[in-house]
């Protein structure tokens, strides 16, 4: 592929997708049994006239719930929001270079198109790796599991054929009893792994404290976000030593890495769902932020789909090479937005509806 500065983007689409989700799956402590998105894909037009395509989806994690209610606590925007906003930035587009991406990355006010544009040029650019090449940890994957899975949906998840070295469990859900039972019996089928519990605000201090002490302390890696009220985090550290990690906390426009560390003794993890944190310049400042003061960052995913899971596996790598990101939200997906077969990759057309196109008519292309 050509220097990007010969590069002009000569068409944009956007399409809109409406996927089911069977099981359905946790946000916090709410469930969504559908997922909507966005999918950007532009041509881009080389000095020789060859044309190659390039897409990302852009899906704030906002809406409704099973319950009708809206989702709380993720994205601010809505879909229709970032809809509107992509559909001005796309004539905008036409005939310029794809460095305008970072541009318009840079200045948008919503978070998922600030992540979803400067992804988009980072691809373009290469700046991405094109392939999975640390396979300890970026091939590895930690499943998802919690009470209510049935034997044989948690037998599947931890005998699958490949690396699982840590198990991500959703605790503070129902009784502790239960999930300490539930804990014990993925210890019996994967005795190898570690825990990431993820308590999603759901326990008071006293309840953390006698929950935690009720499991082997080498065995947990942290526990995400276990208070009620954040501030008594620290607490659970101070008593049991065990760490805790932050995810909900980065969601509040007011978070700032250095201070949460050097205020809240015990953080061990940041929990970064790119999707509602903004530019991957961004992203990676906070990163070094948190490297450089000792904590750990796990990338996580915002429930998109496959495109948006596929991609995060490669930003993972890029930004995260030496840790394992949780990703295990795809298997409830009905569809896929690609079709790949071994020697090519299409957008699936019967998941997608277009919304604008803009620039020249779309003819065959390559996709990067
Ligand atoms: O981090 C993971 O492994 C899966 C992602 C996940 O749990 C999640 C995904 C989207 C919104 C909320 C949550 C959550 O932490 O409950």
């Amino acid at each position: 592929m050509q220097p990007v500065d010969e590069l002009t983007i000569s068409a944009v689409s956007l399409y809109r997708y409406h996927i089911s989700l069977n099981p359905t799956l946790p946000v916090a402590k709410q469930r969504i049994d559908h997922r909507k998105g966005a999918l950007i894909v532009v041509t881009l037009t080389d000095e020789q006239q060859h044309k190659q395509q390039a897409w990302v989806e852009i899906s704030p994690l906002s809406g409704i719930d099973t319950e009708g209610l809206p989702i709380e606590g993720f994205s601010q925007e809505s879909l229709d929001d970032v809809i509107a906003s992509l559909s001005h930035s796309a004539a905008l587009l036409i005939n310029k270079s794809p460095n305008e991406l970072t541009a318009l990355a840079a200045t948008s006010p919503l978070p998922s198109v600030a992540f979803g544009l400067s992804l988009l040029h980072a691809k373009i650019t290469h700046h991405l790796p094109c392939r999975i090449d640390n396979p300890h940890n970026q091939s590895a994957t930690v499943p998802l599991v919690y009470v209510g899975m049935s034997e044989q949906q948690l037998q599947a998840k931890l005998l699958q054929n490949g690396t699982i070295n840590s198990v991500k469990v959703k605790v503070a859900q129902t009784t502790m009893e239960q999930e300490i039972a539930f804990i014990y019996r993925v210890f019996e089928l994967a005795p190898q792994v570690s825990l990431r519990l993820d308590a999603n605000r759901g326990f008071s201090l006293e309840q953390a404290i006698d929950f935690l002490a009720c499991l082997p302390k080498d065995k947990i890696e942290y526990i995400e976000e276990p208070c009620i009220n954040p501030a008594d985090n620290p607490e659970v550290y101070l008593q049991l030593g065990l760490r805790y990690a932050l995810d909900e906390s980065l969601n509040s426009p007011a978070f700032d890495v250095v201070n949460a560390i050097k205020q809240q003794p015990g953080i061990g993890a940041l929990i970064i769902k790119p999707m509602l944190l903004g530019s991957l310049a961004g992203l990676q400042r906070m990163i070094e932020s948190a490297h450089s003061n000792g904590v750990r960052c796990i990338l996580s995913s915002s429930l998109e789909s496959d495109i948006g899971i596929n991609d995060l596996r490669l930003v993972s790598q890029a930004l995260t090479p030496n840790e394992t990101p949780g990703l295990d939200t795809l298997s409830a997906f009905r569809q896929t937005l690609q079709l790949t077969t071994p020697t090519s990759t299409q957008l699936n057309q019967r998941a997608l509806s277009l919304i604008i196109h803009a620039g020249e008519e779309n003819k065959a292309t390559n996709s990067l």
